[in-house]
């Protein structure tokens, strides 16, 4: 007898009904059933995303955990809307649009058309002796990212992130939810040389010794960056929605674990999308039980693998749309 539900099961027949032996459309398979689950349907749609890149700063920045000066995530959010990035460039090529939200980038407000503003502070503080966030800043933050990821018509979304330091936020956090080893989560971010890596790993020792056992939220709170939690609300309110949440690398994946431990149902809905060389993110992956799209040896954030693997669901729920059946095509079946 079959565990799975009846409507599974539909979809797997579906699935195992198209011309081609049963299983060899590999990992397609699961992502069509995916789909389909999420949106409830078998003739589920994927025509049509959209990447959000939440940017803001990290506080733990001052303490020398990254090979780039602070000023760089307000200048790339600049890049972003000019169109430059590689997000923006990745994004034209796969036919997604992108958006730019501020989730709490330092200094003034940026006031430049095309950015939106959530901004819940002017970076976090330092979680080296204190709390990154209040709970209300926390709140907030989680708060502002579900309202985003309900809005619009999307059959996926996926989000990126840019925030000097977060490699560093996103270990800690990380370390806090998963209870893995810090060696196991640092990493050299940005690209950080081997005594600037052993500086970092130190800084977050002392950083997450300063507390015991945290519940998710807490841990949110103490050690998250305000575009990590918003990205978590994000991914909780896309869910929600019925929609496909395309998860990118080290960071994102950090969101999308807080985004489950606080509300497990939201990861049915997870694709993710590749596996970053970021230290650290196999071990997140792993706590999520996650198994991702691509390995293509990326580093860089702003929702970059997230667009890559975009092409690879739309072929998904093609595969479940378009393909024929045994009988449709009249091949015969296997012996
Ligand atoms: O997505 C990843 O796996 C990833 C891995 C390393 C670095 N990044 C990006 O680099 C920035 C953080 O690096 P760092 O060294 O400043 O902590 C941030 O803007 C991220 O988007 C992103
Ligand atoms: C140039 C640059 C671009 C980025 N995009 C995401 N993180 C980034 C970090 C740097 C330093």
């Amino acid at each position: 007898m079959s565990l799975e539900t009846p409507f599974a099961d539909a979809l797997q027949r579906k699935i195992d009904l198209k011309t081609k032996p049963p299983g060899s459309l590999g990992r397609i398979e699961a992502l069509a059933a995916q789909i389909g689950r999420v949106q409830s349907s078998l003739t589920p749609r994927m025509a049509r995303c959209q990447l959000t890149i939440f940017a803001a700063d990290h506080g733990i920045a001052e303490e020398g955990v990254s090979a780039f000066p602070r000023e760089v995530t307000r200048q790339m959010v600049l890049n972003f809307l000019g169109g430059g990035a590689a997000a923006n460039v990745f994004a034209r090529s796969v036919g997604v649009g992108l958006q730019v939200v501020d989730a709490g980038i330092a200094g003034a407000p940026m006031e430049v058309e095309g950015l939106i503003d959530r901004r819940v502070g002017a970076g976090t503080m330092s979680f080296l002796n204190g709390p990154a966030m209040s709970a209300a800043q926390c709140a907030q933050a989680l708060g502002a990212g579900r309202a985003l990821g309900a809005e619009g018509d999307w059959d996926a979304v996926a989000f990126g992130e840019m925030g000097i330091g977060n490699t560093a936020t996103a270990a800690a956090l990380g370390h806090k939810l998963t209870g893995a080893g810090l060696e196991q989560l640092v990493g050299r971010g940005t690209g950080l040389d081997d005594a600037a890596l052993n500086h970092k790993r130190a800084v977050l020792e002392r950083a997450t010794a300063r507390t015991g056992e945290l519940a998710p939220a807490q841990a949110l709170a103490e050690y998250g960056g305000f575009e990590i939690a918003m990205m978590a609300g994000a991914m909780q309110g896309a869910a929600a929605a019925g929609r496909i949440v395309i998860v990118d690398g080290f960071i994102a994946t950090a969101a999308a674990l807080a985004a489950t431990r606080l509300e497990p149902t939201c990861r049915g809905a997870m694709v993710f999308a590749h596996r970053s060389q970021e230290r650290g993110h196999a071990v997140l992956l792993e706590a999520l039980k996650a198994r991702p799209l691509l390995e293509l040896e990326l580093r860089l954030g702003e929702g970059t693998g997230a667009l890559l693997a975009w092409p690879l669901l739309k072929a998904a729920a093609a595969m479940l749309n378009e393909m024929a059946s045994f009988e449709d095509a009249g091949v015969a079946r296997q012996s």
